[in-house]
Parts: structure tokens; C-alpha cells; sequence
């Protein structure tokens, strides 16, 4: 079960001319970008495991970046990245598995020794299905971009008791909706070109994740999308 619901200020992000926070004072921070789909990933795992007060957001403006940040925080200059216990730690899909084996909270990988395989080849597919996306806007996404949704569709029919990949929502939904929620909207506008049809598990998987609060709260304005996309990846 998820955590209770928790509605959340966003708060603004610091750029150029931000002091930087008290680091390693022991506050557990993430730093984030609301853009970001990598740090979003992070971002839902926080809210799902109900860690809001224990886990402080920093959002950053990364097209301004306040210089502190690669100074005094995170040399790699990239979002996600946790302070916990006076250290640093990056990369989103090894943060996500952090979250969930360290603090408390709703687990997000379950204990069946089949689900946990399946999930482990989920999570090293997230790499090929978002840079197969990002690929395909340089080309045609309706031709190169059905082999990898194929592959997610058809591993949604695996298991039967629930609509998420491992049934239950798990770190492996996580890794994927921030980007699913990306080429959704900009296939769609830009090519006309709609991931879901003809996959009915896909879409259901969609609309049941737009129902969990964890992920709703971290969604952020197609209309944003759309620009970041025009301006950078096309
Ligand atoms: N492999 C990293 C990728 C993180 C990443 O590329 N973050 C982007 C924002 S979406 C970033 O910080 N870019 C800043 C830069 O490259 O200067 C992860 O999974 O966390």
C-alpha cells in the first residue's frame, strides 16, 4: 500500500544566485530538477514511500546552475543526486533502489523470486527503451520505436495480478512512466504517432499509474514538454 496522500508545495528552484543549502548538516536532501525524467524517478519512489518530510527537495534551475552545486555537492554537475548520511549518491536507477532498501516506507520490489528476476531484466531494458526513444525523433519513431514498446507490452501480459509490470507498482514502473509520460505527449503531437494503440496493456498501465498519487504529484505540463522537446531534441 502506498503512503497516505501528501500534497506538496513545489518549491522553487535555485539557480545561479541561490546560497547553497547548509551541505551535510544532516538534512537528507535530493537534489532534483522537475524537468527531469531521471530525477523524477527518484522523486515518485520518495513520495510513494511516504518520505516527503525525511527527504527534502532542492530543485535546481539546470539552465542556470548555481556553481556550489558542482563545487560542494555532485562534481559528475547532474541530477538526481541524494545527500544521506554525510555522502553523496547518484545515478537514478541505482537512487531508486537506495530509497526503497534504506529507508522505510511501502517496499517497491517484491519478494517472489521470479517477479525479482524479471524485474532486474526490466530495469536493464530502461536504458534501451529511453535511448531508443530519443533515438527515433531523429527518424521515423512509427518505425523504430515499435520493437521496444512491443517488448514493454508484451511483458505486462507476465504477470496477471495487477496492471503494473510486476504486478504490483514496483521500481520497474518507476523506472520507465517518467519517460513513457514524455514520448507520449511528443510522438503524439509532433508525428502523430500514439504508443498505445493497439496496445491495450500499455494503455491500461498508463491509466492506472496516472491514478497513483506518488507519480500524479510529479507530473509536469505537457506544454513544458513540448518546448524542452522542440528546443532540444529536435
Ligand atoms: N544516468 C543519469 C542521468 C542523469 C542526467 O542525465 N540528468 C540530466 C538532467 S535530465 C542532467 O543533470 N544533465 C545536466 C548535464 O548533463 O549537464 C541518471 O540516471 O541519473
Amino acid at each position: 500500500m502506498a503512503s497516505p496522500i501528501v500534497v506538496e508545495d513545489r518549491p522553487a528552484p535555485l539557480d545561479a544566485t541561490a546560497d547553497p543549502p547548509a551541505v551535510f548538516d544532516g538534512t537528507t536532501r535530493l537534489y532534483t530538477s522537475y524537468v527531469c525524467p531521471f530525477a523524477q524517478r527518484v522523486w515518485i519512489t520518495r513520495n510513494f514511500k511516504g518520505l516527503q518530510e525525511k527527504i527534502k527537495l532542492v530543485p535546481l534551475d539546470l539552465g542556470n546552475r548555481p556553481d556550489w552545486y558542482k563545487e560542494k555537492v555532485y562534481p559528475e554537475n547532474k541530477v538526481p543526486a541524494l545527500e544521506h548520511n554525510g555522502k553523496i549518491i547518484g545515478e537514478s536507477l541505482d537512487l531508486i533502489k537506495y530509497l526503497d532498501n534504506t529507508f522505510e516506507g511501502a517496499s517497491l520490489y517484491p519478494e517472489d523470486h521470479a517477479k525479482r528476476e524479471f524485474g532486474d531484466e526490466l530495469l536493464k531494458y530502461a536504458d534501451t527503451f529511453y535511448k531508443t526513444m530519443y533515438a527515433s525523433l531523429k527518424g521515423d519513431p512509427s518505425k523504430e520505436t515499435p520493437p521496444v514498446l512491443d517488448y514493454l507490452e508484451n511483458a505486462l501480459y507476465k504477470f496477471d495480478d495487477g496492471p503494473f509490470f510486476l504486478g504490483q507498482l514496483s521500481l520497474v514502473d518507476i523506472a520507465y512512466i517518467p519517460f513513457m509520460e514524455r514520448f507520449q505527449i511528443v510522438l503524439n503531437e509532433f508525428f502523430k504517432f500514439d504508443v498505445t494503440a493497439e496496445r491495450p496493456k500499455l494503455s491500461a498501465w498508463i491509466k492506472e499509474l496516472n491514478k497513483v498519487d506518488a507519480y500524479a504529484q510529479t507530473k509536469i505540463d505537457p506544454k513544458e514538454i513540448m518546448e524542452i522537446f522542440k528546443k532540444k531534441f529536435m
